[in-house]
C-alpha cells in the first residue's frame, strides 16, 4: 500500500446564481443552456435582498423548478445561507458563511449525506476548523474584485497551493473569477471554481462561458 496522497482531480465548475433573478422564465432557459454546455459539478442558489440577507421568498419561488432542472442534469444543488430552506426544498446541501449556521449544526439538521460547504475567506485556520467540523469543502476568496458581494477580503493563490498539498477536504476558489483570469487558480490547486457573474455576464452568454471554463480545466488537468 502506498502512503502517497491520491492524485489531484480535474478542477470543476461550481455555478452560483445571480443574487437577483428578475425574469424567472428567462433565467430557467439560460440555466438549462448552461447546464447542457459542459460539466457543472454543482449549483448554488444564492438569492439576496438589498440588505445582503437571503431572500427566502425568491428562493422558494424559483427553488423547486431550479432544483429539479439541475438534479435532472446530475448537478448537485446547494442553498446559500439556510439549511432549513435546503431541507424544505429538497436541495442536496447548504453553503454556510461565518455569520450563518455553524457547520456542525447544519450537519445535525441535514444528516450525513448532505453536502455542506463553508466559507474560509483568506483564513487557513478557519478552513481547518470547518474541515474538522465536517464540511465537505472549504471556500477561499475573494481572489479577484467582485461586484456580486460587498465586503469581501482579498485572498492569495498560496492558500490554494498550501491547502491542496496538505489537505484532503476539497477547496473552492471564489470571487470575481472569469474565463480570462481562471487559469492561475486552477494551477494553484483549486478543486472547484465558484463563479457567478463570470458565467451569467459572459459576452457570448452562459453556455459559452461553461464551455470555455471546461476547456481551461481540460487543458490544465493534472
Ligand atoms: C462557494 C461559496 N464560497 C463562499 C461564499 C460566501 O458565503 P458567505 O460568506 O456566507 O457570504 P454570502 O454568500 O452569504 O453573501 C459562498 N456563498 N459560496
Ligand atoms: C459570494 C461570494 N463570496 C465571496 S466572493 C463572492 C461573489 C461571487 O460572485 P462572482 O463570481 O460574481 O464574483
Ligand atoms: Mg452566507
Amino acid at each position: 500500500m502506498s502512503d502517497k496522497a491520491p492524485p489531484r482531480a480535474r478542477t470543476r465548475l461550481y455555478l452560483i446564481t445571480p443574487p437577483q433573478i428578475g425574469d424567472v422564465q428567462a433565467f430557467g432557459k439560460s440555466l438549462e443552456d448552461a447546464l447542457r454546455a459542459g460539466d457543472v459539478a454543482s449549483l448554488q442558489l444564492r438569492l439576496k435582498g438589498q440588505d445582503g440577507m437571503i431572500d427566502m421568498q425568491a428562493t422558494r419561488n424559483v427553488g423547486r423548478a431550479v432544483i429539479a432542472m439541475a438534479q435532472e442534469a446530475g448537478v448537485a444543488v446547494l442553498i446559500n445561507d439556510s439549511a432549513e430552506l435546503a431541507q424544505e426544498l429538497g436541495a442536496d446541501g447548504v453553503h454556510v458563511g461565518w455569520d450563518d449556521m455553524p457547520v456542525k449544526t447544519a450537519r445535525k439538521l441535514l444528516g450525513p449525506d448532505a453536502i455542506i460547504g463553508a466559507t474560509a475567506k483568506n483564513s487557513y485556520h478557519r478552513a481547518m476548523q470547518a474541515g474538522e467540523d465536517g464540511a465537505d469543502y472549504v471556500a477561499f476568496g475573494a481572489f479577484y474584485p467582485t461586484a456580486t458581494k460587498e465586503g469581501t477580503v482579498p485572498a492569495e493563490l498560496e492558500l490554494l497551493e498550501v491547502w491542496q498539498a496538505a489537505m484532503l477536504v476539497p477547496c473552492v476558489a471564489i470571487g470575481g473569477i472569469t474565463v480570462a483570469n481562471a487559469a492561475p487558480l486552477v494551477t494553484a490547486g483549486a478543486d472547484f471554481l465558484a463563479v457567478s457573474s463570470g458565467v451569467w455576464n459572459h459576452e457570448e452568454g452562459p453556455a459559452a462561458a461553461v464551455r470555455a471554463f471546461n476547456a481551461i480545466f481540460d487543458e490544465l488537468a493534472p
